[in-house]
């Protein structure tokens, strides 16, 4: 059989190592309305907040397969451009948020020249043509109808998770839709990201953990290295990597919708393990947000009106303002279910000096 994907072409996730349990929700049953598989996805959405979707059988789904691959390639060809060139594209000149970041590690390329861990945000109402386009790269405009592409069809199957959640959650017909509409103004975008191999530190493991400040994230990886918290037991494990799925977390805005029903939970990547640790590994995501002018409180209606409410009472702000703020390390710290955890323990140095890469 044709391999969908790239994975076999790569050292094998290593056997023996603990891995989290997420669930596989089939998306081409969620496309037909299956009923057990839908329950199983919102089990997902509230307990761990992550999940497989798996995305065989499912024409839409295999084609986000095909482009995420095609963009796969395209991003080790934008990161393998010298790093002044990329730097044009960096923030905070180009934007506090939507461009190039990095942060430098031991290692050194042929040059001498510091390897860097880097991302590249690309924003969605820049390749839809909603809004002034930032300055990018030539090469990606060179794949525009690809990003293009992509972006349609990751909103078109985060459309179909938000349609199975406004059902769970009993809310009125539309209701999460309508906040995530593709044609307004948002902060969705495409991630390219990119770390070299090196030893695993405590200390930048931790700098690293996140939640992800959005509604939901499609998350493409080829190796392993991204480790979920426990919710029970705080312990980290790995997630394996499964080819034709991709990796699907909730995100904070989720979190303050359902007042805490459903789970955006704590993850961060670290070097890639035992079997795959000399690689250099990329993943691709795409993260959807509610429109910039939402205001990021509770919903009214459903099974919400049954959470009770909440004691401290939190400042509202928009999502354009949550994600600008959490984006640029004006709000620190890391927003779980119980509220914000360990700000003094992750302070990310505010821009221009080059930081860990949060989402
Ligand atoms: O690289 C990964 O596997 C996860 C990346 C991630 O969590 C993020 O960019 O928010
Ligand atoms: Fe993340």
């Amino acid at each position: 059989m044709a391999h969908l994907t790239s994975h076999h072409t790569l050292p094998p996730f290593p056997e023996d190592l603990r891995t989290a349990p997420l669930v596989s929700v089939s998306f081409a049953k969620l496309e037909a309305n299956h009923n057990e598989s839908s329950s199983d996805f919102f089990q997902a959405c509230k307990e761990l907040g992550f999940f497989y979707l798996d995305f065989v059988g499912s024409k839409l789904g295999e084609t986000i397969i095909s482009e995420a691959e095609e963009l796969n390639k395209v991003q080790k060809e934008f990161f393998a451009l010298p790093n002044e060139v990329k730097d044009v594209y960096g923030r905070p000149h180009l934007h506090p948020f939507y461009a190039y970041r990095y942060t430098e590690t031991e290692g050194k390329d042929e040059n001498g020249a510091p390897l860097r861990n880097a991302n590249y945000n690309l924003r969605k109402d820049d390749i839809l043509g909603q809004c002034e386009r930032l300055a990018c790269h030539p090469l990606i405009l060179e794949h525009q109808d690809l990003f293009e592409r992509y972006i349609r069809h990751c909103r078109a199957a985060v459309d179909v998770l938000l349609e199975h959640l406004n059902t769970h959650l009993q809310l009125p017909p539309g209701t999460l839709a309508n906040l995530h509409r593709i044609h307004e103004r948002s902060g969705d975008h495409v991630r390219f990201t990119q770390n070299h191999p090196g030893a695993f530190s405590e200390d930048r493991a931790r700098s690293a953990e996140h939640t992800d400040f959005g509604s939901l994230t499609i998350l493409f990886n080829w190796l392993g290295g991204l480790q979920v918290r426990l919710p029970v037991t705080d312990e980290w494990v790995y997630v394996k990597p499964i080819p034709g799925s991709c990796i699907v977390n909730l995100g904070d805005a989720m979190v303050k919708f359902t007042a805490g029903i459903l789970r955006s939970n704590i993850h961060r990547v670290v070097p890639a393990p035992s079997t795959q640790a000399h690689l250099t590994r990329n993943s691709l995501v795409f993260f959807t947000r509610p429109e910039d002018k939402v205001v990021l409180k509770r919903l009214k209606g459903g099974i919400i009106d049954d959470q009770p409410q909440s004691e401290i009472p939190e400042p509202e702000m928009t999502s354009h303002e949550w994600i600008m703020g959490k984006g640029t390390g004006r709000l620190p710290g890391v927003f779980t279910s119980k509220g914000f955890e360990g700000k003094a323990r992750n302070p990310e140095p505010p821009v221009p000096v080059p930081v860990s890469i949060p989402a």
